[in-house]
């Protein structure tokens, strides 16, 4: 049976609050997030998806309702604390990794992360064959460019690197914030595809905003779409592989 992992209880999150132009954003939203879902999100401009990414971050209050953990309730935990169960992926390749530091030391930091430690170059040593094997799973060539600075690498790379790093210490749940945007269009798609196969081989917990309608319903067992702050739809296993690109482009038309 499916354990939900997060539930997202009549969430509400104001903007500009207690002035004359407060704005309720997320509108009692209810989502429920299981072991092993991998949802694709998708919506128009102003919709609410970063705000919810947000919302499940800690990086915006929520004004009301409730964010469940594993039925623990984290609704006032903040940003920090979150990051022990959460991790996420930004669409700026420049984000998510320390730039003077080479592919290795920043597999080594996401490793490292919460422990307080320092780098130690044993360490390195240690972990470089599974690291390398680990950077060989992105299909990228990440893996002949482990001493190299993050900052030298090309923008694919690095967002492959930022993913693996996301994913290393199998948080419960990842969210990837429109991870491939910034890239060209057959680097999406192999980073997208490589992206799916570890969360699939690892079965992980992820959730992807995009606006590509075609990745959407290629990627994942359930496809959200949000609308002024709600959830629209909710499409899972069947329901989702029938799902159509007519059917989802109506969800946008006005
Ligand atoms: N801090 C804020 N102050 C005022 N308005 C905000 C704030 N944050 C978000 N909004 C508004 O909330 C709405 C939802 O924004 P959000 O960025 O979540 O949408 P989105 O679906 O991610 O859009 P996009 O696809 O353009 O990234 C928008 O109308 C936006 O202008």
């Amino acid at each position: 049976m499916t354990k939900p992992i997060l539930v997202l209880k009549d969430i509400v999150t104001l903007v500009n609050k207690g002035t004359s132009s407060e704005t309720r954003i997320l509108k009692d939203l209810n989502l429920t997030i299981n072991d092993g879902d991998f949802i694709t999100i998708v919506g128009a401009n102003g919709a609410g998806k970063s705000t919810l990414f947000n919302v499940i971050g800690g990086n915006l209050p929520i004004d009301a309702g409730k964010l469940l953990l594993h039925e623990t309730d984290i609704t006032n935990e903040s940003e920090e604390e979150r990051t022990k169960f959460l991790s996420r992926v930004f669409q700026d390749p420049k984000l998510g990794t320390a730039p003077r530091m080479t592919v290795a030391e920043n597999l080594l930091l996401a490793l490292n992360r919460g422990a307080k430690r320092r780098l130690k170059p044993r360490q390195l040593k240690q972990h470089m064959n599974e690291f390398t094997k680990l950077a060989a799973t992105m299909n990228n060539g990440l893996e002949n460019r482990m001493d190299t600075a993050t900052g030298d690498l090309s923008g694919g790379q690095r967002q492959a690197l930022s993913f693996l790093m996301a994913t290393l210490k199998r948080p419960d749940v990842i969210l990837l914030d429109e991870h491939t945007a910034a890239l060209d269009p057959r680097t999406s798609q192999e980073l997208l595809h490589a992206t799916n196969q570890r969360i699939n081989e690892d079965n992980l917990t992820a959730l992807m905003i995009t606006h590509h309608l075609e990745d959407a319903l290629k990627y994942g067992n359930r496809l959200v779409v949000l609308d002024d702050g709600q959830i629209k739809a909710d499409f899972k296993g069947p329901d989702k592989q029938k799902l159509t690109m007519e059917q989802l482009y109506q969800y946008f038309e006005v």
